[in-house]
């Protein structure tokens, strides 16, 4: 798995996503994420746009819902041409198949499908408090994981802290997708299990996700840069 720096486009519309990418000089094309606030605003067009321009895409969608619906809108996104695209490991394996066979295209082809095992923003207390699981942090994030693997899926989007360990217990070619990526002076915000990305390169991570330390730099193409030279080497 070819490593890579994914730069989440958390942006309120078209208008400021393509104000964002065109800082870019034309023969620089970074991987991006197109989320819930782009994706709601602009729909399926925007993903064709930002496909048009050269872009691979991670379509961050996080479904979660019934194995039946999960198969049949997993078979509408599988109709865009993107790189990746998540659900919810907690929607439990039979939603994960479903998803799968869904997101499959008559030729057989498909993007990644990458599950979300805990919320890099869920610290152990929420975990604990809130979601009633007790067990700690790495053992949720490995059962999950677990379940994605054995559903087929490629991969899991989990905080770069437990990447390393879902490498071991699932093998060194499943993906690990990390956001919660912060460099040693950005703000963390509502982020919990965080690490810088010289750090998360020694971690087992195959593709971290930089969202705000990128887009609210004062130079963003800067701060991309500079999160690949930390990542990439
Ligand atoms: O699936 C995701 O991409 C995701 C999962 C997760 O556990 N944590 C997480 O932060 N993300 C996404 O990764 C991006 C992180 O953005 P920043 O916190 O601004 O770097 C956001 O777009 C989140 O939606």
């Amino acid at each position: 798995m070819q490593k890579d720096v994914i730069i989440a486009l958390d942006f309120p519309d078209r208008k400021e996503a393509l104000a964002f990418l065109d800082q870019f000089p034309a023969g620089e094309k970074p991987f991006v994420k197109i989320g819930m606030e782009l994706f709601y605003a602009e729909g399926p067009d925007m993903v064709r746009e930002i496909k048009a321009r050269g872009h691979r895409i991670f379509l961050d969608l996080k479904l979660h819902d019934i194995p039946n619906t999960v198969r049949r809108a997993m078979a509408v996104l599988s109709r865009l041409d993107v790189d990746m695209v998540n659900l919810h490991a907690a929607g439990a394996s039979e939603m994960m198949k479903g998803a799968l066979e869904g997101l499959t295209r008559p030729d057989g082809t498909r993007p990644l499908l990458i599950a979300v095992t805990q919320l890099t923003s869920t610290d152990e207390a929420a975990l604990k408090n809130e979601l009633l699981i007790d067990v700690p942090m790495a053992e949720t994030v490995m059962r999950y994981a677990k379940n994605a693997a054995d559903s087929g899926l490629d991969g899991v989007v989990c905080s770069p802290l437990e990447a390393a360990l879902v490498k071991e217990r699932c093998g060194a070619g499943f993906v690990t997708v990390t956001p919660g990526i912060r460099f040693a002076d950005s703000e963390a915000g509502d982020q919990k299990r965080i690490m810088t990305p010289e750090r998360a390169a020694r971690s087992g991570c195959d593709f971290i996700v930089v969202g705000r330390p990128i887009t609210k730099a004062s130079d963003p193409v800067a701060a991309y840069r500079r999160a690949v030279a930390d990542f990439l080497g």
